[in-house]
């Protein structure tokens, strides 16, 4: 196994007190203004995208032509982003990039021959033409991110999931498959608000949320649809699958002991589940179906799970 031999760590490129890009790094006196061309020009082109991957894809691309590499890969990790491209190599020069006191996040870039001295000046230089686009996709994906996301659990919150149901609904119908739909209720929530406060209330339903989201695989979706009432859409999954996902979250949720600043809680869910049948579904009759499954559910002493076919 080869070693990873760092030539640069945690270098970061450096900035005038006005964040004036010419000034962003000390530029070698030979070649000098070239370099910074070199950097305005990807500039340039790194502002056609706010696609986080797009733009390290086109940085890549670019820099290919001025500075020989096997491989970049880009992390930052308050927003899950991980991408790279090629195969890492024994040689790499690593750079945090930082903007104004803020974390983009990591940039490795490797090969199999060392980095000289003139190329590491090379790609800090264009590395100052990467961080304002890069600060700029991120800060996007962030309020993308935002209006989509309920900021108390950080599932998909109910705008998200008017923007998804009809596409998915329209997926299942052209390819055949069933999409299934959850409806999930906290139980005598207003109990929990009323005997242990608000703040507890809450904190409850973070971790309804949580028993949620682990439960399902990645490519199904959980939705707060409602101060306590949850929304799942399980793609691929017919009937059988959707009721017995249903009644293990419904056991899961029974059996958590939710610890909330020292209160020990303990809560159920009522779930109603339908499932997609024919070509003529629509949003409105899944969720209809939903709805009166978990009425049906809530009706039927709570705790429990409880189906709903469309009429013959
Ligand atoms: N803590 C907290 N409470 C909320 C939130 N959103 C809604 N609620 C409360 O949730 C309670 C819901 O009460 P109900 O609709 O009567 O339902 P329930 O008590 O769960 O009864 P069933 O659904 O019939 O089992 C209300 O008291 C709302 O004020 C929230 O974000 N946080």
């Amino acid at each position: 196994m080869s070693a990873v031999i760092q030539q640069q760590e945690h270098k970061q490129p450096r900035y005038d007190r006005l964040g004036n890009l010419a000034m962003v790094m000390p530029l070698p006196q030979d070649d000098s203004q070239d370099e910074l061309q070199h950097a305005l020009r990807l500039s340039g082109i790194l502002q056609t995208t706010l696609d986080v991957s797009q733009l390290i894809d086109i940085f890549a691309h670019e820099i290919i032509r001025l500075v020989d590499y096997q491989s970049i890969s880009y992390t930052q990790d308050e927003l899950g982003i991980k991408h790279s491209i090629g195969n890492s190599a024994a040689h790499s020069c690593t750079y945090r990039l930082v903007v104004s006191g803020e974390t983009l996040g990591e940039l490795v870039i490797s090969r199999r021959k060392k980095f000289t001295k003139a190329e590491t000046t090379l790609i800090e230089t264009l590395l100052c033409g990467l961080v304002y686009p890069l600060r700029n996709a991120l800060l996007y994906k962030k309020a993308v991110e935002a209006a989509h996301k309920d900021p108390l659990t950080g599932v998909n919150n109910r705008a998200s999931m008017d923007e998804v149901i009809d596409r998915e609904v329209n997926l299942a119908i052209r390819h055949k498959t069933q999409l299934s739909l959850l409806a999930m209720d906290i139980d005598h929530f207003k109990k929990i608000n009323d005997n242990y406060g608000h703040a507890v209330g809450d904190c409850v339903i973070k971790a309804v949320a949580e028993a949620a989201k682990t439960a399902i695989r990645s490519s199904d979706m959980v939705f707060r649809y409602g101060g306590e009432e949850f929304l799942i859409l399980l793609s691929n999954t017919d009937r059988d699958g959707a009721t017995l996902l249903a009644e293990r979250l419904r056991q899961k949720i029974e059996e958590t002991c939710i610890i909330c600043d020292g209160t020990h809680v303990s809560t159920t869910v009522s779930i109603g589940v339908t499932c997609t049948q024919r070509d003529s579904e629509t949003r409105e009759s899944l969720f209809a179906r939903a709805d009166a499954a978990l009425y049906e559910a809530k009706s039927g002493g709570r705790n429990c799970c409880r189906y709903q076919a469309a009429a013959e």
